[in-house]
C-alpha cells in the first residue's frame, strides 16, 4: 500500500465516521413515546411498577427493561488494537465500532464505555459499580497483564459473565482456524508445534485455549518482545512464566526454525520472509496483528506457496478476527442467561465455527470473496464475517454448553424453535446488500457514472471501484472533475474521466443517435449538440454501443428529466415494459413494491407485466416470489369498479399459466398478515405476501414513503426495470451510499444471478 492510498484511506474513514453524523452509534426506543399515556406509563407514574417488581424479585430486571439483550463494551484504552496505549478517549471508536459489531450480526444492544483509569484495582471498581445493569460485559483493548487481573475479579464480583474479548474471542477463533488447518494439512493438534509471537492478552489466551485443545507445553514458544519466553529467564510476570519453555532458543527467528505453526498477536512487521522461509513443509500462518499484520500474505506467498495464512483483516482471504466470535457468544450466553462464559462454552464456539466453514457456503460470502464461492480449502479455514449462518449456527452450540454445564439460569426449551428465531434476527438490509456486492463483485462490470463532476457522484464511484464492484468511469470535463477529486480526496488517476465533448466516441454516439432520432424532430445539429452537452445522453450511448455496461445518474436532475434523456438513447428491453421497483426492508421482512415510478394507472395488462416483472426481479434477489395485488377491497368486499381491473389482472396471469404465487385483489394486511387467511382458505398464496403490486403509482408513492419516514423501514430504489440496458436513476441529492447502491444494481444481472444461484443450490 502506498502513502497515497493510505491517506485517501484515512480521508475516506473519517468522512465515513463524520457524515452524517459523528460516529456509528445511536440508541432508539422500543416503545411508542408519543401520547400523555405513553409518558405515564414509560414514566410517572407506571414506572413504579416494575421498580417495585424488581425490588422484590431482581431477576424481573429481565422482564422489565432491556438488561437481558444489553452488553457494554469497556475499555481504558491501554492497549488498542496493535497501535497500543493511547488513552481511553481514543479508544472510542473501536468501541463505539464493536457495539455496532453486536447490534449487525448479532442484534445485541451494546454501549461502549470507555474508563479513563490505568490502574487495575480502581478499574475494576468502577465496572463493578455499574457491571450489572448490563447482561454482560465485553472487556476490550486492556492490556496485560492488567487485563487478567481486571477479567479475573470482575468474573468473582459480577452476577453477569464478564468476557476478555482480546483474550477469549480470539482464542476461539484462532482454535477454529487452527482445527481447520490442521485438518487441511494432516496434522494432528497433539503433534502441532506452535510459536505464539505476543504474550499479552490475546498470544497468552489463545496458547492456553490451544494447549487445553491438546497442544503439548513442549511443543509450544511463546515470544514477547524481548523474545522467546524460557524457564531461565528474569522477571517474568505470573502469565508468562506458566507458559515460559524449557529452551534454548532465544530469538523468534531461532522460535521458527522447524516450527509447523505461527501465531502473531504483537505488533506488524515482526516477521520477516527468512523466518517464514525456515517453518515446516506446509506452515500455518495467522499473523493477526491489527491494524496491520507481523507480515503480509503477499510477502509470505512469495517464499513459501505451501503455508495456509490468515489474518484479522478483512481485505485478504481467511480473516481471524474476534468479530466471528464476540457477537455470537454473548447471544447464546443472554439467550440462556448464562452465569458466566465458560471454557465448555468458549470450546463449543470454536469446534461450531470450525464446522461451519466445512458447509457449502451462501451468496453473500461470495462477496467477502471477491464474487468467487469459496470452497472449504486454505484460502477457506473460517468462515466470512458475512456468513448469515452464523447468527443461527453458533449461538446454539454456546447456549447447550451453558446448559450442560449448569450456568444457564433460563435453560432453552426448544432449540429448533431457538435456531429459527437467530435467524429472523439478521437484518435484512445488509443480508440484501451484501448479496447483490457478493454477486457484482469480482466481474469488472463497466458503470458509467453520468454526473462525474459531482463530488458526491466521484465519491460513489471511488467507493464502487474500491469495493471491487466494477468499474467506475466518471463522465465530465477533466479539469473540473480532477479538481472536485482532489477536494475530496480522490486520487487523479483513480478513475477513468471521459470528456463528452473531446471523447473519440462522439461521433459514432452521434451517427447513432441521428439514425435513431432523424425521423423525431431531430436534426443532426440537435443530435451533435446533445451527445456534447447532455451526459445523460452520452452515458446512455456509452452503455449502448457497449462502451459501457450500466449507467447511473439522477442526482442533479429530477427523475423525470432523466428519464427522458435516456429514453432518448434506450428501449424498453423486448417483450418488457419500463417500471420502477422499491425494496423496503422492515421488522424482518424484504418487500418488493411496483410499479412505484412510471405508470400512472396501469390496466389489468400492464399490471400484469408488472407483476410478472417484479416477481422475476424477487427471484433474481433470491426470493421466492408471493405476489399480491393490493386495493381497498379484499376479494370482492367492499364491491367496486377499481378493483375489477386487478381482478383481471389475476385472471390474465390463470391465462398466461405464469410459475410464481399470486392472488388478489386484497388489502395490504390481508397479504402480510397471516392472521387474517382462515377468511380467505381458497388464497392461492401459500404464506405472507413479498411482492406488493399497487394499484396506481400514487398508491405505491405514498406506500413507500410513509414506510420509509414513518416506519423505519429501509427502502431501496425505485429501481429502473425493464430498460434494454441497466440504468439507474438516484433520486435529487442522493447520499454517496445510495449511489454506491445504486451503482451496485446496475451492475447486477438478476437472471445471471439467479442462474448462479440455482448452480449453487
Ligand atoms: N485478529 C484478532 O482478532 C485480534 C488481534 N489482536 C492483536 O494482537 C495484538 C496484541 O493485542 P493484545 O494482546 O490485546 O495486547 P497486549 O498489550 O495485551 O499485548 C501485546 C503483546 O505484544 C508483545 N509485543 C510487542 N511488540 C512485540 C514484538 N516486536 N515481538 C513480539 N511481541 C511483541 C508485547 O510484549 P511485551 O509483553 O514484552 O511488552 C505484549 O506481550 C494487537 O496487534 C491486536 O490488534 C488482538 C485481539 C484480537
Ligand atoms: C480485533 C481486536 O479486537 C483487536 O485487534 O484488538
Ligand atoms: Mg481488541
Amino acid at each position: 500500500m502506498n502513502d497515497r492510498t493510505s491517506h485517501v484511506e484515512d480521508e475516506e474513514a473519517l468522512a465515513f465516521h463524520k457524515e452524517p453524523v459523528p460516529g456509528k452509534l445511536a440508541l432508539s426506543p422500543t416503545k411508542p413515546m408519543a401520547t400523555q399515556r405513553d409518558l405515564s406509563l414509560a414514566y410517572s407514574p407506571g414506572v413504579a411498577a416494575p421498580v417495585k417488581a424488581i425490588a422484590e424479585n431482581p431477576d424481573a430486571v429481565y422482564d422489565y427493561t432491556s438488561k437481558g439483550n444489553m452488553v457494554a463494551v469497556i475499555s481504558n484504552g491501554t492497549a488498542i488494537l496493535g497501535l497500543g496505549d493511547l488513552g481511553a478517549m481514543a479508544s472510542k471508536p473501536v468501541m463505539e465500532g464493536k457495539a455496532v459489531l453486536f447490534k449487525r450480526f448479532a442484534d445485541i444492544d451494546a454501549m461502549d464505555i470507555e474508563v479513563e483509569e490505568t490502574d487495575a484495582d480502581a478499574f475494576i471498581e468502577c465496572v463493578k459499580r455499574i457491571g450489572n445493569t448490563f447482561g454482560g460485559i465485553n472487556l476490550e483493548d486492556i492490556k496485560a497483564p492488567e487485563s487478567f487481573i481486571i477479567e479475573q475479579r470482575l468474573r468473582e464480583l459480577l452476577d453477569v459473565p464478564v468476557f476478555h474479548d482480546d483474550q477469549h474471542g480470539t482464542a476461539i477463533i484462532s482454535v477454529a482456524g487452527i482445527i481447520n488447518a490442521c485438518d487441511i494439512t494432516g496434522r494432528k493438534i497433539s503433534d502441532l508445534k506452535v510459536v505464539v509471537n505476543g504474550a499479552g492478552a490475546a498470544g497468552i489466551a489463545v496458547l492456553e485455549l490451544l494447549k487445553a485443545m491438546g497442544v503439548k507445553h513442549e511443543n509450544a514458544l511463546l515470544c514477547d518482545s524481548k523474545g522467546v519466553i524460557h524457564t531461565g529467564r528474569d522477571g517474568l510476570n505470573q502469565w508468562k512464566a506458566a507458559h515460559a519453555a524449557d529452551t534454548d532458543r532465544r530469538s523468534l527467528a531461532e522460535a521458527l526454525d522447524g516450527a509447523d505453526c505461527f501465531l502473531g498477536l504483537s505488533v506488524a512487521g515482526a516477521v520477516t520472509q527468512d523466518m517464514v522461509k525456515a517453518m515446516a513443509k506446509d506452515p500455518i500462518i495467522f499473523a493477526m496483528a491489527n491494524p496491520d499484520p507481523e507480515i503480509r500474505p503477499e510477502d509470505v506467498r512469495a517464499v513459501r506457496d505451501d503455508a495456509i495464512i490468515a489474518t484479522g483483516r478483512s481485505d485478504y482471504p481467511n480473516q481471524v478476527n474476534n468479530v466471528l466470535g464476540f457477537p455470537y457468544i454473548f447471544r447464546g450466553a443472554l439467550d440462556a442467561r448464562a452465569r458466566t462464559i465458560n471454557e465448555e462454552m468458549k470450546i463449543a464456539a470454536a469446534r461450531a465455527l470450525a464446522a461451519l466453514a466445512r458447509e457449502d457456503v451462501p451468496d453473500e460470502v461470495a462477496a467477502a470473496y471477491h464474487g468467487s464461492r469459496p470452497s472449504f480449502g486454505r484460502d477457506y479455514i473460517i468462515p466470512s464475517p458475512f456468513d448469515p449462518r452464523l447468527i443461527h449456527y453458533v449461538p446454539p452450540y454456546v447456549a447447550q454448553a451453558a446448559m450442560d454445564t449448569g450456568v444457564a439460569r433460563k435453560p432453552i426449551a426448544d432449540m429448533t424453535a431457538y435456531r429459527a428465531s437467530l435467524a429472523r434476527r439478521l437484518d435484512p438490509t445488509a443480508a440484501l446488500l451484501q448479496r447483490i456486492q457478493g454477486a457484482v463483485m469480482g466481474h469488472g462490470r463497466r458503470i458509467v457514472f453520468a454526473e462525474g463532476e459531482e463530488p458526491s457522484v466521484i465519491r460513489a464511484a471511488y467507493a464502487f471501484q474500491n469495493q471491487e464492484l466494477g468499474k467506475a468511469i466518471l463522465v465530465g470535463r477533466e479539469e473540473i472533475t480532477r479538481a472536485n477529486m482532489r477536494q475530496v480526496g480522490v486520487p487523479e488517476d483513480a478513475i477513468e474521466i471521459v470528456n463528452a465533448r473531446l471523447s473519440d466516441r462522439n461521433a459514432i454516439y452521434a451517427d447513432f443517435l441521428y439514425e435513431r432520432l432523424q425521423r423525431k424532430g431531430y436534426l443532426r445539429r440537435d443530435v451533435q449538440r446533445l451527445v456534447n452537452n447532455d451526459r445523460n445522453v452520452f452515458s446512455a450511448c456509452m452503455v449502448k454501443l457497449g462502451d459501457a455496461d450500466g449507467m447511473v445518474t439522477g442526482t442533479t436532475r429530477s427523475y423525470a428529466a432523466a428519464l427522458s434523456d435516456v429514453g432518448l438513447v434506450l428501449d424498453p428491453a423486448p417483450g418488457q415494459r419500463v417500471m420502477g421497483m422499491s425494496i423496503a426492508l422492515a421488522k424482518g421482512r424484504t418487500l418488493f413494491i411496483a410499479d412505484t415510478n412510471i405508470a400512472e394507472f396501469p390496466d389489468s395488462e400492464a399490471l400484469a407485466d408488472i407483476a410478472t416483472e417484479t416477481a422475476a426481479a424477487a427471484k433474481g434477489f433470491g426470493f421466492t416470489p408471493r405476489v399480491a395485488f393490493l386495493s381497498y377491497s379484499t376479494f370482492g368486499n367492499p364491491q367496486g369498479q377499481r378493483s375489477d381491473k386487478l381482478q383481471e389482472a389475476v385472471r390474465l396471469l390463470d391465462e398466461r399459466g405464469v410459475n410464481f404465487e399470486y392472488e388478489g385483489e386484497m388489502n395490504v394486511d390481508v397479504a402480510l398478515d397471516p392472521s387474517h387467511r382462515f377468511l380467505y382458505p381458497f388464497s392461492r398464496l401459500k404464506g405472507p405476501a413479498n411482492v406488493l403490486i399497487m394499484p396506481a403509482i400514487h398508491a405505491a408513492s405514498i406506500a413507500t414513503k410513509l414506510l420509509r419516514v414513518a416506519g423505519g423501514a429501509t427502502v431501496i430504489g425505485p429501481m429502473l426495470v425493464g430498460v434494454e440496458k441497466p440504468v439507474q436513476i438516484a433520486r435529487l441529492g442522493a447520499s454517496v451510499s445510495e449511489i454506491t447502491t445504486l451503482a451496485a444494481l446496475a451492475a447486477y444481472d438478476p437472471e445471471k444471478h439467479e442462474v448462479e444461484s440455482t448452480l449453487a443450490e
